[in-house]
């Protein structure tokens, strides 16, 4: 590729893991990255909280504490925002897009929110807008989506998408560790989010999943038509329990088509479920992520790889930042956001789902045909019962059928009330069949 431009000056905010790993491979792979660009990218100044603090690697003279004045720098081209949050990295990208700058960021809780007006002034600046890093690490998804399958329909979109509470189950089925001390691993290794709530109480798969489901589905999808539950009620015992019905546990993103009554729907929902462990995803392990994806035509599509940690994600970031930058060198633009099929979002009680219930029982006859009957009264059919200890410990555990979510729901708060059901003591969906 012979070089036809003059230099691109990027801006990058945020040193954290990412940022770090960003800043790396911007100044190792310079040669490279020109070459395949067909112009240099310059870095003009990196965004941190504290300048006065020297960083390995990079010229102290670079390096700013207000990133207000970094994007609008006239020498700046191109802005990658990794400081994460809504705040300011919502006002500085639309600043930067508005200045005719384009844009790279991680930054799912942002995009998932505000990707509307986002996308709005990248269309009004004719510049770049890409977040490949938002949804699964490293793994290539959203360009498939909007380029690849663009001439195709996808139907559903479902996996694991967050590194981290996918690390902190699989450490604790395959080592028996506490959940308090992989988590706190988890953010040693750079997984976690700032605040990792974000992790374990779902809000950033629901996030991914938002995206997820707006790409695939062409509709306008926020992370709060997410149906979501985390994994901070998921317990050993659970993990254990589960691998007696050949299953693991996983906080899968699912984002699927649905056909209800008031016709077609998307449904977007993040909840831990059963796996059966002969199913691909069960062998997911660690902080890497897998999304399949169903389209009319292609079939079935699976997408394996680090969802998360500095380097990985710095990958899908460089590879957007290559392509952006491609595309001013040659005037090009990559694709706009698509939302001409404005889907409605279904609510969790229209969703077919299967249900996994463990209740602690009173140990006296008839109390499995009571149990029975309430799910039979609302047409919910049992797939297996097991019966587990005796006396003051006996359980009862009962897998079910698919059926609405809300039958299963209205089951399981019947079973709540009866006299001979002491405790439901866990509740999880299964996910993975297809029964
Ligand atoms: N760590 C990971 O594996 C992944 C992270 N992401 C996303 O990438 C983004 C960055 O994540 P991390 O690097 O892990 O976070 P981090 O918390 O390690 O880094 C963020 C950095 O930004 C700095 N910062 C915050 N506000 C600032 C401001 N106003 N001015 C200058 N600097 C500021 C912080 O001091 C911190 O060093 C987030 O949006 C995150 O959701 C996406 C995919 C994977
Ligand atoms: N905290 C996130 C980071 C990547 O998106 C995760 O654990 O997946
Ligand atoms: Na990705």
């Amino acid at each position: 590729m012979s070089e036809s431009s003059r230099p691109i000056g990027v801006a990058v905010l945020g040193m954290g893991n990412v940022g770090t790993e960003v800043v790396r491979i911007l100044t190792e792979n310079a040669a490279d990255l020109r070459a395949r660009i067909g112009a240099p990218l310059v870095l003009r100044g990196v965004a941190v909280r504290d300048a006065s603090r020297a960083r390995e690697g990079v010229d102290p003279a670079l390096l700013t504490d207000d990133p207000h004045s970094l994007v609008a720098r006239d020498d700046v081209d191109m802005v990658v925002e990794l400081i994460g949050g809504i705040e300011p990295a919502r006002a500085l990208i639309k600043t930067a897009l508005e200045s005719g700058k384009s844009v790279v960021t991680a930054n799912k809780a942002l995009i998932a929110a505000h990707s509307g007006e986002l996308a709005k002034a990248a269309e009004d600046n004719r510049v770049d807008l890409y977040f490949e890093a938002a949804v699964a690490g490293a793994i290539p998804v959203i360009r498939p989506l909007t380029q690849s399958l663009a001439g195709d329909s996808v139907n559903r979109v479902a996996g694991i998408v967050n590194g981290t509470t996918n690390y902190i189950l699989s450490e604790m089925d395959e080592t028996g560790a506490g959940y308090g001390k992989v988590l706190a691993e988890a953010g040693r290794l750079g997984y976690a989010e700032a605040d990792p709530t974000a992790d374990v109480e779902g809000y950033d798969a629901a996030s991914k999943a938002a995206i997820l489901a707006s790409i695939a589905f062409h509709s306008r999808v926020t992370a709060s038509d997410v149906y979501r539950e985390g994994i901070t009620k998921i317990t050993s015992k659970d993990l254990e329990a589960a691998k007696k019905f050949d299953c693991t546990v996983k906080l899968l993103a699912i984002c699927e088509r649905i056909q209800t009554a008031d016709g077609e729907k998307i449904s977007a929902r993040v909840y831990p479920a059963l796996v059966p462990l002969e199913h691909p995803l069960a062998t997911v392990n660690g902080a890497f992520n897998a999304v399949a994806v169903e389209a009319e035509n292609a079939g079935r599509l699976m997408f394996y790889g680090q969802g998360a940690g500095g380097a990985p994600t710095a990958s899908a970031v460089l590879g957007d930042l290559v392509m952006a930058a491609r595309n001013r060198v040659y005037h090009g633009r990559g694709p706009l956001e698509s939302t001409y099929a404005s889907l409605p979002i279904a609510s969790i009680d229209e969703v077919p789902t299967r249900y996994y219930v463990s209740m602690k029982v009173a140990d006296k006859p008839g109390v499995l045909q009571q149990v029975a009957g309430e799910f039979a009264a609302r047409d919910v059919s049992i797939a297996a019962v097991r019966q587990e200890g005796a006396g003051t410990d006996a359980r009862l555990i009962v897998v079910t059928h698919r059926a609405s979510d809300r039958a299963q729901s209205e089951t399981v708060a019947a079973l709540e009330q009866m006299d001979s059901v002491i405790k439901v003591s866990s509740v999880l969906r299964l996910e993975g069949t297809n029964d």
